[in-house]
């Protein structure tokens, strides 16, 4: 890491913690460097190639089920082991990023679970919540976007609404290489608005310990 991409990195998370803090939600430009997610985009264009993304289900434990109308973009979990070196980068610098918001948000953030997802032309995932109603471990939401060369015209931005199950106002965030959102899961109601082109992210949720089974 050269010292200049160490600084970015260092007020990127301030700037998130800070933003979190202020409004429940951050977006922040350039989190990772250009080659890294230029790397991690072809990792998963191959693995896409190579037919190991699956179907994106919705809702928790035996209620989970495909609703395509729902949502209908693909995924593949991250799982540490199987990691390329640039997705275990990824995934250290959100382990600092998670403890620096237990350190100055309080937040007893845990661990963090992720999947990357493509959403072929026409996907789209339905407004929801990311907290699920009877687990609530899901504390922290964050995706990071991985397409070069993204227009407003190409549509597929994350429709963040701001006031809590109302349609207005809300913000709406395109899928740009290297942009970092986070907010609080239990919170924003969001969706994915359908795009012209196929569009590459990693989506993934730092969880609290599950509390739910002590009754
Ligand atoms: O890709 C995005 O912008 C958001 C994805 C999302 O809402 C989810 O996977 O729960
Ligand atoms: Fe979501």
């Amino acid at each position: 890491m050269t010292i200049q991409s160490l600084a970015n990195f260092v007020s990127n998370d301030s700037m998130i913690t800070r933003q979190l803090a202020r409004t429940g939600y951050a977006v922040v430009d350039n989190y990772l460097p250009g080659g890294q997610i230029t790397t991690i985009r072809e990792e998963m264009a191959r693995a896409w190639q190579n037919g190991s993304f699956r179907n994106a289900a919705v809702g928790p434990g035996i209620k989970r089920a495909l609703q395509p109308a729902i949502r209908n973009d693909r995924i593949l979990w991250l799982e540490e082991a199987a990691c390329s070196s640039a997705q275990q980068r990824y995934l250290a610098s959100l382990e600092i990023l998670r403890k620096r918001l237990n350190r100055e948000l309080l937040l007893g953030l845990f661990n963090f679970e992720g999947h990357m997802a493509v959403y072929p032309p026409g996907a789209r995932y339905q407004r929801h919540i990311d907290q699920f109603r009877n687990t609530r471990t899901r504390r922290v939401s964050s995706v990071l976007y991985l397409n070069d060369g993204w227009d407003m015209d190409d549509g597929g931005a994350l429709r963040l609404y701001l006031d809590n199950d109302k349609l207005q106002p809300y913000q709406d965030i395109y899928p740009y290489a290297g942009r970092l959102v986070t907010f609080l899961s239990d919170r924003f109601y969001h969706e994915v608005l359908p795009a012209r082109r196929a569009r590459y992210s990693i989506a993934g949720w730092f969880r609290q310990r599950d509390n739910t089974l002590a009754g």
